[in-house]
């Protein structure tokens, strides 16, 4: 029996598209200095080229100035009126450079608010994939979903078993 290292068949347990793609949303979401929602967005081509990636975090990176907090009844000490959402930090970098967005596909790694949800439809994206609804009771996912509904863009959850991907980046030095 061959040594599994010497093998001429391909490795079957390679990530699949899917899961490479949530992945980097996943990945994304960790640079995220949100305390409570880390937010990760990854567009791909057509090709399944990877087109931009986007985390949600505040204005130009300024985490001085403004509050990571929520919940506040002083609304200028919460979070949510500052913090650049990670779709959008996504297509801004994509727009930057000058990429036709039509038929990429989003994966994002938190159900789109509405702003985000107009952001997606005006760039032309047309499908949307999604990992967590767990904001799915607010208004602006429900506003979102009707976007969504509305002009026929689609939106899926992400589907694949595999919730849980590790990343081992001192494999190479073990094979
Ligand atoms: O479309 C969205 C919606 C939300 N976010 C970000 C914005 C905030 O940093 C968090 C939400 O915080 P909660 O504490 O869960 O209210 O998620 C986003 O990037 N994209
Ligand atoms: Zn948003």
């Amino acid at each position: 029996m061959a040594h599994q290292g010497n093998s001429n068949q391909p490795r079957q347990d390679y990530l699949k598209w899917e899961d490479y793609f949530m992945g980097l949303a996943g990945l994304a979401a960790m640079r995220s200095k949100d305390p409570v929602t880390q937010v990760g967005a990854c567009i791909v081509g057509p090709d399944n080229s990877i087109v931009s990636v986007g985390y949600n975090g505040m204005p130009n990176g300024d985490d001085k100035s403004f509050s990571w907090g929520k919940g506040f009844e002083n609304n200028l000490e919460n979070k949510h009126l500052f913090v650049c959402h990670a779709e959008r930090n996504a297509l801004n970098y994509a727009r930057a450079n000058s990429t036709d967005l039509k038929l990429c596909t989003m994966y994002v790694i938190l159900y789109p608010c509405n702003e985000c949800a107009k952001a997606i439809a005006q760039a032309g994206i047309k499908k949307v994939v999604y990992y967590s609804n767990k904001h799915e009771k607010k208004v602006e996912t429900i506003a979102a979903r009707r976007i969504f509904e509305n002009l026929g863009i689609s939106i899926e959850p992400y589907t694949t078993p595999n919730k849980i991907i590790v990343i081992d980046l001192d494999k190479i030095n073990r094979t």
